[in-house]
């Protein structure tokens, strides 16, 4: 089913760079909690500094949306929300399916966020049948089986990935088989698509990786130069990218190669 990864050019046929869609949901993070607040309009710098970019960069994302805000008066914030929410697809319900419902799956699920961001969780799926029907977050869990059925009855276009690693790929190509053309995969695996498919990866303990390449750095300056490996490190020092390491979970790399 998997015939190779999926390589989407840097800009999008309309004209917004990936970069710039990777911010859109920061801006529009910030634009919804000034919106709560009720307030009209706001700076290209209070919201640069309210989504944690820089201003000119902000500017720049915007005037691919057309959008240039009022010298003085800055832009406004409900008609931001309402441009950004169109261009990300928000302003329609995406329904989504969830394949994985163990600890992480739960908690995702249990999550409130999505719905209010016009994503709802049509099913949660799992493949243990002492799970069917129990309720997570309020739903019955349904079984793998009818993975399929879910993906058609529901118009499904996003799958999210939390079972294991061993069994994601294959979760992957039945989510595909049945329609599904975006997947959020937890699982710590590089997974294969055919074209037309796009996948995001979540993986923490990356973030937790880089962030401790940051500490190094920081304990070095610290130092005068003298870098302080921390322990993750210096165990990944020790093993050749050949011989691997076996993540907690037993199918990850403890360090990825670079
Ligand atoms: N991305 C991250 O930052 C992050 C964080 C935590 C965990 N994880 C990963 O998420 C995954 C889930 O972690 P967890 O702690 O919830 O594990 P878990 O063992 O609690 O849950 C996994 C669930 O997947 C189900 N499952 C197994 N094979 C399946 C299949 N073929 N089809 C459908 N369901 C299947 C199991 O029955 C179980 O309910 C793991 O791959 C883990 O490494 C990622």
């Amino acid at each position: 089913m998997a015939t190779g990864r999926t390589h989407r050019p840097a800009t999008r046929s309309r004209g917004i760079p990936e970069a710039t869609v990777a911010r859109l949901p920061l801006y529009l993070r910030a634009l919804t909690a000034l919106s709560e607040r009720s307030v009209p309009t706001v700076s290209s710098e209070e919201l640069a500094a309210a989504a944690g970019v820089n201003s000119a960069k902000l500017r720049k994302d915007f005037s691919y949306l057309g959008s240039y805000g009022t010298r003085g008066v800055g832009y406004d914030v409900e008609y931001l929300v309402y441009q950004i929410s169109r261009e990300l697809g928000l302003t329609q319900d995406w329904p989504i399916v969830m394949v994985g419902i163990g600890n992480l799956g739960a908690a995702l699920a249990n999550y409130g966020g999505f719905a209010s961001r016009g994503f709802r969780v049509a099913a949660l799926i799992d493949a243990d049948p002492s799970m069917v029907g129990k309720p997570v977050a309020g739903m019955p869990v349904q079984f793998i089986d009818d993975l399929e059925r879910i993906v058609a009855e529901n118009g499904v276009s996003i799958g999210v990935i939390a079972t294991p690693a061993g069994a994601a790929q294959q979760v992957c190509d039945r989510l595909v088989a049945a329609g599904v053309t975006s997947i959020l995969n937890f699982a710590p695996t590089v997974l294969s698509v055919p074209d037309g498919v796009d996948v995001r990866k979540v993986d923490l303990s990356i973030e937790l990786q880089i962030l401790a390449f940051h500490e190094q750095r920081k304990a070095g300056e610290e130092t005068g130069g003298e870098a302080i490996l921390p322990p993750v490190v210096r165990d990944a020092a020790a093993v050749t990218p050949a011989e691997g390491r076996k993540g907690p979970d037993g199918d990850m790399p403890a360090v990825m190669p670079a």
